[in-house]
């Protein structure tokens, strides 16, 4: 059984979007951030939208955007949530917050991570640990998930950076306090943007209860 909410990252692809709406994670995730390798344009976007998400929550992952862009974006329906995944300032978060938004901050993590900054965006919804690399995110590599229990996070937070689907056990056995959702991209592609139908399936099943579809 599924203890955590799984979002799906780095979605782009329209017939693969369809097949794995139909698998009803509980978050896609898109990448409107120019420079990655899973960037969707505001063209694929009109087109992605037009899918029926069901109960899935569409989340638009921004790297140090402006409000204004942020805000351009939301009016055209592209996503339910906005994903912070560089180091914008908690006044960002406030602004969005501001304008009804629900919002998930960012924070990569090494072994010197100091869970200190986590104080100052109180006003997020949620929290995401991922994996300081070379790229904001999308890098494929584990952190030292020991950081994260030693920091005490008081937040619900989505646990992210190289995820694979044998992970889901492991991350289970832990039972680290808050944690809300498991964020996988990059370990279950078969190339940029694009998912291996077999292994979300295999991350998907059984269904959850949660979803009311077990
Ligand atoms: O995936 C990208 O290319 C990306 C680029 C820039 C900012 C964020 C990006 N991804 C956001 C995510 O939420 C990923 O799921 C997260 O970084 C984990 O990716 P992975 O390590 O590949 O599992």
């Amino acid at each position: 059984m599924q203890k955590h909410k799984i979002k799906i990252c780095g979605m782009r692809d329209v017939e693969n979007v369809k097949q794995i709406l139909g698998l009803e994670p509980d978050y896609l995730g898109f990448i409107l951030f120019e420079k990655s390798s899973r960037y969707v344009s505001k063209a694929q976007m009109k087109e992605l939208i037009k899918l029926n998400f069901g109960e899935t929550e569409t989340v638009g992952v921004f790297v140090n955007e402006s409000v204004e862009k942020i805000l351009a974006y939301a009016d055209e329906g592209f996503f339910n949530v906005v994903q912070l995944h560089g180091t914008e300032p908690p006044e960002t978060v406030v602004a969005l917050k501001e304008e009804g938004l629900e919002v998930i901050k960012v924070f990569s993590v090494d072994d010197d991570f100091d869970a200190k900054v986590l104080s100052k965006y109180a006003e997020a919804d949620y929290f995401l640990f991922d994996t300081k690399g070379k790229s904001p995110g999308g890098n494929g590599i584990k952190f030292n998930w020991e950081v994260l229990e030693k920091s005490k996070i008081k937040k619900p937070f989505f646990l992210s950076g190289g995820l694979e689907v044998k992970d889901v056990e492991l991350v289970n056995s832990l039972s680290f306090k808050n944690l809300y959702a498991l964020d996988f991209n990059s370990k279950l592609e078969t190339a940029p943007g694009l998912k291996d139908l077999e292994k979300v399936k295999e991350l998907l099943k059984p269904p959850n209860p949660q979803r009311g579809n077990g």
